[in-house]
C-alpha cells in the first residue's frame, strides 16, 4: 500500500509526517521505527499522525524513532499547525487547536507570503516531577536531587511538560558531553520507571541557555521543544531566569523562545516543510 507522507522540521528536529485525515497508517510503531533509520527508510526523529479530532482541528500522535509514544511534541506540535494551514484544512484562521496525549494545546500561526512561518503555543502549566526525587530546597530555589551516573554526581532539575524532562545545568561546556555514553545512562536510570527526555544546559554570557538533549526513544536530537520549556522553567526554579521574561533557549538546530509565567508556558519557534512524498509500505 502506498502512503503519502511530509517530512518537516522544528528547528532540525525532523519527523515524518502523515495527513490521517484522507488515509490510514497502520502499525505505527513498527513504521516509525523502520522510516525513521536514514539508510533504509527515510531518516528522521520519528514519526508524527495528523488525525481528526471532535474536540480540537487536529489530533497528533506522535512516535519516536524507537517506535515509543510519546504524551507530547513541542517541535511536532508547530509543524502540525503549519500542516494545518498550508494545506487548507483551517479555513485560513491563525488561531488553532490540536489535541494530543497531554491534552489540547491552543496555537497562534505567524503567516506570511501565505504560508506559516513560526508558532506560539500555550503549552500548558509545568509540573515540577517526579515526586520521588526528593528536592532539597535551599531558600525558595529548587536545587534538584543528586542523581548518581558513572559514579559522577548531577543536580537535576525535573519537569513535565505532559513528557517528562531532566534538567542538568552545567559549567563545562556542554558540546564536549559524550551524549552517546552518559545520554541512556539517565534515560534508562531506575529512578525514572517510563524513561525520561534529559537535557544539558549551559548558561551563556548574554544569559541564554545553551542546551542538548537525549531524548526518550530517539537519543540525541538537534532540538527538544518540550525539553526548551523544562529548561526554562527549572532556569527560573533554580533562579538562573526570571518568571515572565523572554527566556532564549539556543539549540543545535536553533533557537526557541520561552516564556515561564503563573498560568502556564508559552514557547515560540520556526516550522518547516523539507519535502513531501510516497512510500510503499
Ligand atoms: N521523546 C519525547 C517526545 C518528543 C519530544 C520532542 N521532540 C519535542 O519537540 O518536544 C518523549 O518520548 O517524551
Amino acid at each position: 500500500m502506498k502512503l503519502s507522507f511530509t517530512k518537516m522540521h522544528g528547528c532540525g528536529n525532523h519527523y515524518i509526517y502523515f495527513n490521517c485525515f484522507d488515509q490510514a497508517v497502520p502499525d505505527p510503531e513498527a513504521l516509525s521505527i523502520r522510516l525513521s533509520e536514514p539508510h533504509f527508510g527515510i531518516g528522521g526523529d520519528g514519526i508524527i499522525l495528523i488525525s481528526p479530532s471532535d474536540r480540537a482541528d487536529a489530533q497528533m500522535r506522535i512516535f519516536n524513532a524507537d517506535g515509543s509514544e510519546g504524551r507530547m511534541c513541542g517541535n511536532g506540535i508547530r509543524c502540525v499547525g503549519k500542516y494545518l494551514y498550508d494545506n487548507g484544512m483551517v479555513n485560513g484562521r491563525t488561531a488553532v487547536t490540536v489535541d494530543t496525549l497531554s491534552g489540547v494545546k491552543r496555537l497562534e500561526l505567524d503567516v506570511r507570503d501565505g504560508r506559516v512561518q513560526s508558532v506560539r503555543v500555550d503549552m500548558g502549566a509545568a509540573i515540577l516531577l517526579p515526586r520521588d526525587i526528593p528536592a532539597d530546597f535551599e531558600g525558595d530555589s529548587v536545587v534538584g536531587a543528586p542523581l548518581v551516573v558513572d559514579e559522577r554526581v548531577y543536580h537535576v532539575t525535573c519537569v513535565s511538560m505532559g513528557n517528562p524532562h531532566c534538567v542538568i545545568f552545567l559549567s563545562e561546556d556542554i558540546d564536549s558531553l559524550d551524549l552517546a555514553r552518559i545520554g541512556p545512562k539517565f534515560e534508562h536510570h531506575p529512578l525514572f520507571p517510563a524513561r525520561i527526555n534529559t537535557e544539558f544546559v549551559n548558561i551563556q554570557s548574554d544569559g541564554s541557555l545553551k542546551m542538548r538533549v537525549w531524548e526518550r526513544g530517539s537519543g540525541e536530537t538537534w532540538a527538544c521543544g518540550t525539553g526548551a520549556c523544562a529548561v526554562g522553567v527549572a532556569a527560573c526554579l533554580t533562579g538562573r531566569a526570571e518568571k515572565g521574561s523572554d527566556i532564549t533557549v539556543r539549540l543545535r538546530g536553533g533557537d526557541l523562545n520561552i516564556q515561564y509565567t503563573d498560568e502556564t508556558v508559552f514557547m515560540t519557534g520556526a516550522a518547516t516543510t523539507i519535502f513531501e512524498g510516497e512510500i510503499e509500505i
